[in-house]
């Protein structure tokens, strides 16, 4: 998946050199296969929500909430099936998990030796940063929540940066004065199976120093370094486990030197030993503190204790005396995947003054007022109307108080607006990123990019940049927080999209947040299919984002060029399986995008998407975990008889049988048959858990989005997490195929009226495909917890039939649909007297702006 969505090729040197790389791990891989099968076999799954009435939901409510972040249950009985014919197992999620690292660390290795030595960062430890240590965690124990169902484990993955803050933070330990270490907040060996069946659990600890009320101190754990990648805790001599008292958190690492990880010689070693995840807490007195229960029964789940985990990863990133100052600042550096946003404890930094800040998000309550307000105004008030033209951009403030942004600028190819109501402050703060942002510029997709060694060549020439450097060739857009220009680094005929925002408009229009926020997504991104952000620049007066140029318009701009204003059906697949696969990038790294609208997905020079404008975004923590669904496979919808044109994109259609697809068990028949076969073994296959890596828990009251594209839950002021995403996927999907959205009413009350409450229709024409319609209709489910993709993120919605016979893994490879037109690109010299009197006035704002500012290069 991971590989999928990095857009990685199989079979380029890439993974070859990896195999090469990782010939020193060799015997532990081989080693790591056969414990995580026995780890498979005591592995159970959380289970299903989907297709549960909200009736039938309530009484398990509490229950169930908890159950999304809810350990695994692990059970000696195995999901039948379990083979190789099925590649969505848990197991075949581990393999490709490994193999999507191990490819991605040989073209780092590769990619990074270069840029390393260029960046003085070091290749080890930039290497070492990819690594995501698994971890599983016995959370409840079985007779506590069912008796007979096996111990709970909950299987994780650690965001890449807390591995990394890990390692380095080991390394700041061990060089902490002894007297210095008693309150210092640093990381354990988190031990699950084996260490829970004897009481031992993480504590939620909220500072560097005290444990959570319920947390006890064992007194009998302590922290010690071994090597860079080991990490040792010592159970007390006196606990009872007896299945290691010394357990190694296993880090995978893929350096010079072999994994220090010691393989267990028998199988509950094996399993403990993959049960051990490398996690933080607390020391005191060098002690670990952690809350203790001799029986197994006073253990409580510990479905949080990440989040607080987490905290102390931070803690341990900021210094001793930061502690003493109580917990505010740990949280504040923390990185962004590691705060989740829905915790209301974490106190956010704000570092603009009192009469700045923009609107505070500390609870729900505003934004409910804003839904039950536009509510109102929709139903009692049919005939109110904003007084915005259709698809405005607005700013909703508290209670009632809404206005209306500014329309946009008038070269902007953007036609809706979105709203942006932060009244539940979800988003962290710039140092949340922070731990992360000293590896920003680490990008290796991009890092082979010509523009990174223009900008490279410049600075070295001039020992600076400045906007000075950027001939700006045109205006491209005006948004709501800044107007971006087509620039061109001058002497390397390199061509960037530069935003410039005005600082002193940003925090009078309370925008600074935004913007803040889309800075800090930006330097986190390196995916084909999303932009490179190549150096910030800023002063007092302003704040430039130097990003990837992308010549072909969006994709509103390109619909409309359409004949009848609507992409087909096969160019409509092309797109959104490229914004699907952005998607599922931006919620690994715990970012709901909030904003997916035709405007914002731009097209490259090579016509391949690039989603752009992330100021609506929420940012929040991934708790990975193993999802089993009842429903196995998604049931293809009817078809009436098969399809004869080669460009049916029906999977049951005779043509595209001999198309491979990388997710779900393809046959090679065309026979109707054989399809009949394809439909019974699919109903037979019992459904296996799979790895879930996305936000699917993260909650957020802000009231934002695009009108037309508000999911349900957030008009509702119900809360919202990643399920909102796939529902404007679908509104995406419906818009591109029939040229218009599904809910659009007269006037912005009545089109979010419409969102709450109208059934969805389909109009009768165009004609499209059976199975795309079906996929409209799963992700447009008003109730958040029956919508396709709420539960298993994105890998549930590629396996669906609409995108059978597309490989996704290879679709940067495939032909777009079309390619910007030549007038389309920026370096065309403008032919009329109004395009050169734009342009010249665009140069005068642009070369007033660029003055030597500050530069900050990733
Ligand atoms: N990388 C880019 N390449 C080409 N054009 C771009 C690029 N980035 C932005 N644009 C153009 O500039 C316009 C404004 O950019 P953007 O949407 O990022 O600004 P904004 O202030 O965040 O707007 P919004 O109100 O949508 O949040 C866009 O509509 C788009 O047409």
């Amino acid at each position: 998946m991971l590989l999928e969505a990095m857009g990685g090729l199989p079979g380029t040197s890439e993974i070859t050199e990896s195999i090469e790389d990782l010939n020193p791990a060799t015997d532990k891989q081989y080693c790591m296969k056969d414990d995580i099968n026995k780890l498979f076999e005591a592995i159970e799954i959380r289970t299903p929500r989907r297709g549960v009435s909200k009736s039938e939901q309530g009484v398990k409510d509490a229950f169930n909430k908890s159950a999304m972040k809810r350990p695994m249950r692990s059970s000696p009985s195995r999901a039948s099936g379990f083979d190789n014919s099925e590649p969505a197992s848990l197991k075949q999620a581990f393999r490709g998990l490994c193999i999507s690292q191990a490819s991605e660390l040989a073209a780092v290795k590769k990619r990074s030796s270069k840029a390393s030595r260029l960046s003085g960062v070091s290749e080890t430890g930039a290497v070492k940063s990819l690594y995501r240590p698994v971890d599983v965690q016995d959370n409840v124990p079985e007779h506590t929540v069912n008796e007979g169902v096996g111990n709970l484990v909950e299987i994780s993955l650690i965001p890449d940066r807390s591995v990394s803050n890990i390692s380095d933070q080991i390394t700041e330990y061990e060089h902490v004065p002894t007297k210095e270490k008693s309150t210092y907040a640093a990381y354990s060996c988190h031990i699950s199976k084996g260490a829970m069946e004897h009481g031992a659990e993480i504590s939620e600890i909220s500072d560097g120093k005290e444990a959570c009320p319920h947390s006890t101190d064992i007194g009998s754990g302590y922290l010690k370094e071994v090597s860079e990648r080991k990490l040792f805790l010592e159970l007390p001599q006196s606990s009872t486990a007896t299945s290691a008292n010394k357990v190694e958190a296993q880090t995978m690492s893929v350096s010079d030197e072999a994994p220090t990880t010691v393989i267990p010689s028998n199988k509950e070693q094996a399993l403990d030993s993959y049960l051990v995840s490398c996690s933080c807490t607390s020391i005191t007195g060098n002690k670990v503190m952690r809350p203790t229960s001799s029986s197994p029964s006073l253990m409580r789940p510990v479905s949080r204790s990440r989040m607080f985990v987490k905290k102390n990863v931070i803690s341990a990133l900021t210094n001793s005396s930061k502690q003493s100052n109580g917990g505010i600042d740990n949280y504040l550096s923390c990185s962004t995947s590691e705060i989740p946003c829905q915790t209301p404890e974490y106190v956010l930094r704000n570092d603009q003054r009192e009469e700045d800040k923009e609107p505070s998000e500390s609870c729900g309550e505003n934004s409910i007022e804003v839904s039950t307000y536009i509510l109102e105004s929709s139903v009692t008030k049919p005939g109110l109307r904003s007084s915005s033209c259709n698809r405005t951009r607005c700013m909703v403030k508290k209670g009632d108080e809404r206005s209306l942004s500014r329309e946009k600028g008038e070269i902007s190819q953007s036609s809706k607006s979105s709203i942006g109501d932060y009244s539940s402050t979800t988003s962290l703060s710039e140092e949340s990123y922070r731990s992360g942002s000293s590896r920003s510029g680490y990008r290796p997709h991009m890092s082979v990019d010509l523009r990174w060694e223009a900008i490279r060549c410049i600075q070295k020439q001039h020992g600076n940049i400045s906007l000075k450097q950027f001939k700006m060739l045109k205006k491209l857009g005006g948004g709501d927080i800044g107007t971006v220009y087509l620039s061109e680094l001058m002497g390397t005929n390199c061509q960037f999209a530069v935003k410039v925002m005005d600082n002193d408009f940003l925090t009078s229009r309370r925008k600074m947040t935004r913007a803040q926020t889309e800075k800090e997504i930006l330097q986190i991104l390196d995916h084909p299919f999303l932009p490179t952000l190549y150096a910030h620049i800023t002063n007092d007066k302003y704040s430039c984002l130097v990003m990837e140029y992308c010549p072909g318009g969006d994709l509103h701009v390109l619909r409309q060029k359409q004949a009848n204003k609507n992409f087909s059906e096969q160019a409509v697949r092309f797109y959104v399986a490229e914004v699907l696969l952005a998607l599922e990038y931006l919620h690994m790294l715990g970012v709901i995008y909030r904003d997916l609208k035709p405007e914002n997905v731009l097209v490259r020079e090579d016509g391949h998407i690039m989603l752009s404008d992330f100021d609506l975004s929420l940012r929040c923590v991934v708790n990975p975990m193993l999802v089993k669904s009842c429903s196995p496979v998604i049931k293809p919808p009817k078809t009436s008889s098969p399809c004869s044109e080669s460009s049916c994109i029906d999977p049951f259609c005779l043509h595209p049988s001999w198309q491979v697809s990388c997710f779900t068990p393809r046959f090679l028949s065309a026979t109707s048959k054989t399809r009949k076969l394809k439909a019974d073994i699919a109903a037979q296959v019992t459904p296996l858990p799979q790895l879930v890596v996305e936000p699917t828990d993260a909650r957020s009251n802000s009231f934002v989005g695009t009108h037309e594209y508000l999911a349900p839950e957030i008009i509702k002021g119900e809360g919202h997490g990643s399920a909102v995403d796939w529902w404007t996927f679908g509104i995406f999907l419906y818009e591109l195929l029939y040229g218009r959205t599904p809910f659009k009413g007269p006037g912005n009350e009545d089109t979010l009226a419409n969102v709450v409450s109208q059934c969805l229709k389909f109009p009768s024409y165009p004609v499209v495909s059976s199975s795309v319609r079906d996929l409209i209709r799963r992700l447009l489910q008003k109730e958040p917890e029956n919508r396709l993709g709420a539960e298993k993120g994105a890998a549930e919605i590629k396996q669906h039939p609409f995108f059978e016979g597309l490989n996704l893994a290879l679709i940067r490879c495939e032909t777009p649909p079309e390619l910007p037109r030549f007038c389309d690109l920026g370096n065309v010299i403008p032919d009329t007297n109004q395009q050169n009197k734009e342009i010249a006035k665009s140069q005068k704002e642009f070369k007033s702006i660029g003055e030597d500012i500050a530069f900050e290069m990733f």
